[in-house]
């Protein structure tokens, strides 16, 4: 369905400099620099996939999301989606896609939902009878029958985000970029809309998802492709993100008396939160859980205790810091 084959990106931008000296230099000739933003970006997301493309802030997910959508076009590499080139057959290709950017709206302010939905039906040419069926199908799943004939601006934002994906999804494209599709709703409405997500996921439209939430990440996706510095540093299923890190769990303990800084194998005092509580993680695979209970109760006694998994969060964490520092030592043996 996308076939991505070293795709690149490189952006000219003009230097600054640093020193006021530098700054007044290059205000009479204005040197040029060279940043690129995606390096040899290679992959393939099967038809019906839901792919998490993740990374850290300036690693080139936006970079490549407009590559992929036709916005851009890339400096080297080809992209094949839905047979056809994103960027060179764009008017037919954005016929056949969606998209839900969480910051930025598809609605008009003062007109209601409604209005704007009758409006995309013209541009995308939906004959009447698919229009209607759709859109009652669309409206019923996300329960906006009574809320799409109030003006956009009256529309609370969980409400606004149901009719956003209304909106791209009425000409019923068979593959659909979201991008923070759930930023700043509130647990509920955030339920809604990935219930939503699975059920056109389950009808067979491919989620090309780019997010900061790992809630999303970890309810809503099957494969996660995480980029940084525009290079590609793990794509593999969302289960193989946690073995990666091997068996880790995350204890938050209360003791009797206080945990001295300890140099244990398989643990790791990850927090400090009180003079008696402390946060620490543990390598099961060197130090299983019940010798540290048994060993940690007898010197400190517990008297409160929670286990859990490493969150993704710290997982996604290890991945960038270990990328950040095998760039720094590849740099310094240069
Ligand atoms: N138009 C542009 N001109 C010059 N540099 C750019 C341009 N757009 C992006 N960049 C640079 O390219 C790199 C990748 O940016 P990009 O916006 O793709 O990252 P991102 O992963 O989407 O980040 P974020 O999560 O913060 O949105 C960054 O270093 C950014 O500064």
């Amino acid at each position: 369905m996308i076939e991505v084959r070293n795709l690149t990106k490189t952006y000219m931008t003009h230097e600054r400099g640093h020193t006021l000296r530098e700054v007044a230099k290059n205000l009479i000739r204005r040197p040029m620099k060279e940043i690129t933003a995606v390096n040899n970006l290679s992959f393939i997301v099967p038809q019906g996939e839901m792919l998490a493309f993740l990374g850290p802030n300036g690693a080139g997910k936006s970079t490549t999301l407009k590559m992929l959508t036709g916005v851009l076009h890339p400096t080297a590499g080809e992209v094949r989606a839905l047979g056809l080139v994103p960027w060179k057959q764009r008017r037919e290709y954005v016929g056949k896609i969606g998209a839900v950017f969480g910051q930025k709206s598809q609605l008009l302010w003062d007109i209601p939902p409604a209005d704007a939905f009758y409006m995309n039906k013209a541009i995308y040419g939906v004959p009447e009878p698919e229009y209607r069926a759709t859109l009652n199908e669309l409206v019923e799943l996300l329960e906006v029958g009574d809320v799409m004939r109030k003006p956009t601006r009256q529309l609370s934002l969980g409400e606004r985000m149901k009719c956003e994906f209304i909106m791209a999804m009425l000409h019923r494209p068979q593959l659909v970029f979201l991008d923070e599709p759930t930023i700043g709703l509130d647990m509920i409405a955030k339920e809604n809309i990935r219930g939503f997500i699975r059920s056109m996921n389950r009808q067979g439209v491919t989620f090309i998802l780019t997010t900061h939430d790992l809630e999303d990440v970890e309810m809503l996706a099957e494969r996660v492709i995480v980029i940084n510095h525009g290079t590609i540093v793990f794509d593999d299923a969302l289960g193989s993100l946690r073995s990666r890190v091997g068996n880790k769990k995350s204890v938050r303990l209360t003791t009797e008396a206080a945990v001295p800084d300890l140099q244990l194998q398989g643990l790791r005092i990850a927090e400090r939160l009180g003079p008696l509580e402390i946060e620490v993680e543990i390598d099961t695979d060197l130090l299983p859980l019940k010798h540290f209970i048994r060993d940690f109760n007898d010197v400190y006694g517990i008297a409160d205790m929670d286990i859990e998994s490493i969150p993704i969060e710290s997982i996604m964490k290890e991945l960038y810091l270990e990328n950040a520092e095998a760039r720094s030592e590849a740099a310094v043996t240069k």
